[in-house]
């Protein structure tokens, strides 16, 4: 069953200019039109590059940031529509951990104090020490000491101050815990271990999760379905072991080639697809397809007029590409001097790409050998 859907959702931020910044010249495509439907109890995993609107879209869930249209349905009730007062009772049910533990939790307040303020905003516990009582209930709960309860956010470690944020949330017994890049400010090797306990968390509380993330490994292990979004919009969903077998995005496939494979035999084969450029401005997005500046796939005319619409190709997969199927079959070839082996971009970690002519409204197809991509059969 559904416990979160969302419809044709939009936030387009307006750009100001003017002395009193009081005319609207443009407005930023954050979110784009995403649809997406979170089964109760399971995981969502939200993945893309830095800026294509993940964070955006979570905010926009819990109404923390306005949206321009669409609608958000949770458990039956349309939260865009809902009054302010409503909707602050409405966030109990749904929290958020933050990507950066120690700038969401306020340095001078202990943790017990931390932790008691939502529920004594939201009437949860008599008093004080009912209060305590289930705080410290919750912090066993996320592997962390009672005596945690006197001490402050800086006295911890980054694991246990996500420990900690993970507490906050669920000190209001949630039904869903929307997790903003939960582990990418820690090491690696605490990562895991803060996933683990997210898996356990969802199975002893009944949880459903939406994770946000920009890297593929970690949404892969918690995730039950994935969304991968780019420049506002989904261009692919799946189950998650569907979309890791057979990812049929062109921006799902460079995603994927740029994760490292343990086997160095399977690593030697690895597909690697550079894509060019970096990710184009949601303020100007491209026409048609707004993968096609960087796509290596590109034909002419289809994809730079036409956006293609996330259709269901079975089993729960959507994809939004106009020749995935010729892709998946091989009758549509890269063009080749975008073809693999190359170096990895995808833009994700300040890497500059290869070619500077190939930002944002820039059509790589002028300087491309058309003759070289295949023809569809
Ligand atoms: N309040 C705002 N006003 C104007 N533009 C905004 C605002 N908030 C976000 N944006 C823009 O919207 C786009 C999407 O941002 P968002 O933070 O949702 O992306 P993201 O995928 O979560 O990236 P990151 O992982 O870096 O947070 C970006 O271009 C960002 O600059």
């Amino acid at each position: 069953m559904s416990l979160l859907e969302l419809d044709d959702v939009k936030v387009h931020f307006p750009v100001k200019r003017g002395i009193l910044f009081d005319r609207t010249v443009g407005h930023v495509y954050a979110v784009d039109g995403v649809s997406l439907s979170v089964t109760a109890g399971q995981t969502y995993g939200l993945v893309g590059e830095s800026g294509c609107g993940k964070t955006t879209l979570g905010r926009a869930v819990l109404r923390l940031t306005d949206i321009t249209s669409g609608s958000v349905v949770f458990d039956g009730t349309d939260l865009a529509q809902l009054p302010e007062e409503e909707m602050r009772r409405a966030r109990r049910r749904l929290q958020m951990v933050f990507q950066d533990p120690l700038g969401s939790l306020n340095p001078r307040q202990n943790i017990e104090s931390i932790l008691a303020e939502g529920m004594a905003a939201h009437g949860i516990g008599a008093d004080r020490a009912e209060r305590r009582e289930r705080i410290k209930e919750i912090l066993t709960k996320v592997g962390l000491p009672h005596s945690a309860l006197s001490r402050y956010p800086h006295e911890f470690s980054g694991g246990q101050r996500q420990r900690i944020g993970i507490a906050r949330a669920l000190v209001l017994q949630p039904d869903v815990i929307i997790c903003d890049e939960p582990v990418s400010a820690l090491d690696v090797s605490i990562q895991a271990q803060v996933i683990n306990l997210l898996e356990e968390l969802q199975e002893s509380e009944g949880l459903t999760y939406l994770v946000i993330a920009h890297d593929l490994a970690v949404v892969r292990h918690i995730s039950d379905v994935i969304g991968v979004m780019y420049l506002g919009s989904l261009v692919e969903e799946a189950p998650s072991d569907a979309l890791y077998a057979e990812p049929r995005h062109p921006y799902t496939r460079a995603l994927m080639s740029a994760v490292p494979v343990p086997d160095p035999e399977v690593e030697d084969r690895r597909e690697r697809i550079l894509l060019r450029g970096d990710l184009p401005s949601p303020a100007s997005p491209p026409a048609g397809c707004r993968f096609h500046t960087r796509c290596p796939w590109r034909q002419p005319t289809r994809c730079d007029t036409e956006r293609p619409a996330l259709a269901d190709i079975g089993g729960g997969h959507r994809v939004a590409c106009h020749w995935a199927a010729e892709i998946a079959d091989g009758s549509l070839r890269p063009t080749s001097e975008l073809a693999p082996p190359v170096l990895v971009d995808t833009g994700t970690d300040g890497e500059p790409g290869t070619d500077p002519g190939a930002g944002e409204d820039t059509d790589p197809g002028t300087e491309r050998k058309e003759t070289a991509a295949g023809t569809p059969a």
